[in-house]
């Protein structure tokens, strides 16, 4: 069977359930359905973005309560009585408050890191859990009841048959939504977030604003299944808003898949048969006192974690025949619009300037008062033995790090306090020492992030889709980079796959992507084979021609000698020389120094 039909069957089967199923199915099923919209939200925040939450509970409850709040409080407040009794304008003020709630709590608690973060997102679910239970005009730890049904097109919704369609249908449209989200340039920006925020960083994407903006997402999610439980229950307390749903959901994205859009279904459904099922069948065996069920449940949570750690999603898709499971290839148009290209400086013009840069870590000295140019239309090599400094040098002149004392300029503007993406839309791009990419993502996605700033179609049209045509451009360009460096056959490889010398060809490529007009290259011909340099040596002279400003950290003397037009030698820190090649090779400091005597 055709992959493709899959979806056209899950959907028939979806219309035909109420029809067919006994009404406690379809209660299941609803719960089913609400919890995946929350679990959905996990998947993006802490699946792809790698941030735990044990708070999305609390915006499950924020959207069931202010729905519960306008439509049964029987006198509001003048300036929201125009909001009384509808649903639907709840859900909608539910959402703005949703969205100003989370952008709130993310701009406090998202630039913690390590573990502080989901302590932070503890804290702030208890605090709404509070808020919920001792608010009088809330109903406090009683909740409120009697709330109103929801009507769609004259149909009043008034049961959980006719439910199940619209929690289904928003389902599948979040679904939807986060696909196509995360198939774009946006996507790709937020799928660098786990594990490549430096990189990402150093490629123009502002990864403060990806978290914050999947944060909003997952908040915007929960906040919609609690509407849809509070007119589905038609009844809300504050218990299924608190703590321990909070962590429920979390295991739910767990147990499924964290980081797939189907594992968010597989484990909403597997954790509420499983409970459904442990409450059945426990009081038969053990009989009703006493709450075996949490027990056996921990019990099966952590076997299943030992077992299948990547959740259950990605075990049993390895089952499916490899046929089934390959990678659907993102087509790339040859027809699409050329990206327009940046004015490269004339060439000789001065490109790069560090002006008596120092940076000390405490006691220790890496970079001692280096000064150093870089002209358009010119290779630099910066060497020296291990240690003497050239990644930390690397690291002042793309703004990753800020130097202690002295000054860098791009341009002819100084760099101080600017960060390294502003530094990347001036046009510098670069490779790096240990080399930074996706594994898991293609190798034209990863060379595409590159190209971000090219683009600047937002959030909203890429959930919708609204921006293949800017889309196949960047697609386009990050191609035709790959094939410019020698990588045209790998492009829907897994990163992770390639050798490591191609894996750093990569990262140059990804470089190119961003139309740069100053490549800083740390170490590019490391593990690359005899051809292969002679290849990227051919690559960085035609870049040169065409006016480009290289500066490269090497190791491989061979390489360096042959290649570049001015060499800095750098030893403890400090500059010991500079030079043509044939002047650096006989300079007598650099061979006691840096090549020890040798020939
Ligand atoms: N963040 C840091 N904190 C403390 N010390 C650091 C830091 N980064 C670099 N150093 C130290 O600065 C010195 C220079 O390191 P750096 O990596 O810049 O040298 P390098 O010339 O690039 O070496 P290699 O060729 O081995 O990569 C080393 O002694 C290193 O331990």
């Amino acid at each position: 069977m055709k992959s493709r039909y899959l979806p056209v069957i899950a959907l028939l089967l979806l219309v035909l359930a109420p029809l067919v199923l006994p009404t406690f199915q379809i209660t299941l099923l609803n719960y089913i359905g609400l919890y995946t919209l929350v679990v959905l939200g996990l998947v993006l925040l802490t699946g792809v973005g790698g941030m735990t939450s044990f708070g999305q509970a609390a915006f499950v409850g924020l959207g069931a309560y202010t729905s519960a709040y306008l439509t049964t409080t029987a006198q509001l407040p003048e300036w929201l009585q125009w909001a009384a009794g509808s649903p639907w304008l709840a859900l909608l003020i539910g959402l703005v408050l949703t969205a100003v709630v989370a952008l709130l709590l993310g701009a406090m608690t998202l630039r913690l890191s390590g573990h502080y973060l989901p302590l932070g997102t503890i804290a702030w679910g208890i605090s709404l859990y509070y808020v919920f239970g001792t608010l009088t005009s809330l109903g406090g730890h009683t909740g409120v009841s009697g709330l109103p049904s929801v009507e769609l097109f004259g149909i009043v919704l008034d049961k959980g048959e006719k439910m199940f369609y619209l929690i289904w249908a928003i389902l599948v449209v979040a679904i939807v939504i986060t696909r196509n989200l995360l198939n774009s340039r946006e996507g790709r920006a937020i799928r660098a977030l786990k594990g490549g925020q430096l990189m990402a960083e150093a490629m123009g994407v502002n990864t403060f604003r990806s978290k914050l903006v999947i944060f909003l997402i997952s908040a915007l999610f929960a906040s919609l299944s609690g509407w849809l439980y509070a007119h589905t229950q038609r009844f809300v307390n504050p218990t299924p808003f608190g703590l321990s749903m909070g962590i429920d959901y979390l295991f739910m994205a767990l147990i499924g898949g964290v980081a797939t859009v189907w594992g968010a279904l597989l484990g909403a459904g597997i954790l509420t048969m499983l409970k459904q099922w442990l409450q059945d069948l426990l009081p038969i065996l053990f009989g009703s006192d006493g709450q075996y069920e949490t027990i056996v449940f921990g019990l099966l949570i952590v076997l299943m974690m030992q077992k299948a750690p990547g959740g259950l999603f990605p075990m049993l898709s390895s089952l499916v025949p490899a046929r089934f499971r390959q990678r659907k290839e993102i087509s790339i148009n040859s027809n699409a619009e050329s990206l327009p290209r940046r004015e490269l400086p004339k060439s000789g013009q001065l490109i790069l300037e560090a002006c008596e840069v120092t940076r000390r870590f405490g006691g220790l000295v890496a970079n001692n008062n280096m000064s150093l140019q870089v002209h358009a239309g010119e290779i630099v090599a910066l060497i020296g033995p291990n240690g003497a400094g050239k990644s930390t040098m690397f690291n002042q002149l793309s703004a990753v790090d800020t130097p202690s004392d002295g000054e860098v300029k791009f341009l002819g503007q100084s760099l101080k306090g600017k960060t390294s993406r502003e530094v990347a839309s001036m046009g510098m791009s670069r490779t790096f020492q240990h080399v930074k990419l996706l594994p898991t993502m293609s190798v034209l996605e990863n060379v595409a992030i590159g190209a971000h700033l090219r683009g600047n179609k937002g959030v909203l049209s890429s959930a919708l889709h609204m921006e293949r045509e800017e889309e196949q451009r960047l697609l386009k360009e990050a191609a035709y980079q790959l094939e410019r460096v020698g990588l045209g056959e790998y492009l829907h490889e897994e990163a992770g796959s390639l050798a490591l010398g191609q894996q750093r060809i990569l990262e140059i490529a990804r470089a190119l992507c961003s139309d740069p007009c100053l490549l800083l290259l740390d170490e590019p011909a490391a593990g690359l084979r005899y051809l292969e340099k002679q290849a990227l040596g051919d690559l960085l002279r035609k870049l040169r021609s065409e006016g480009m400003a290289i500066l490269l950290v090497e190791h491989d003397m061979d390489f360096v000698m042959g290649l570049v037009d001015r060499i800095v030698v750098m030893e403890f820190g400090e500059k010991i020389a500079e030079g043509l090649p044939v002047e650096i090779q006989t300079n007598p400091r650099v061979l006691e120094a840096y090549l020890g005597g040798a020939e």
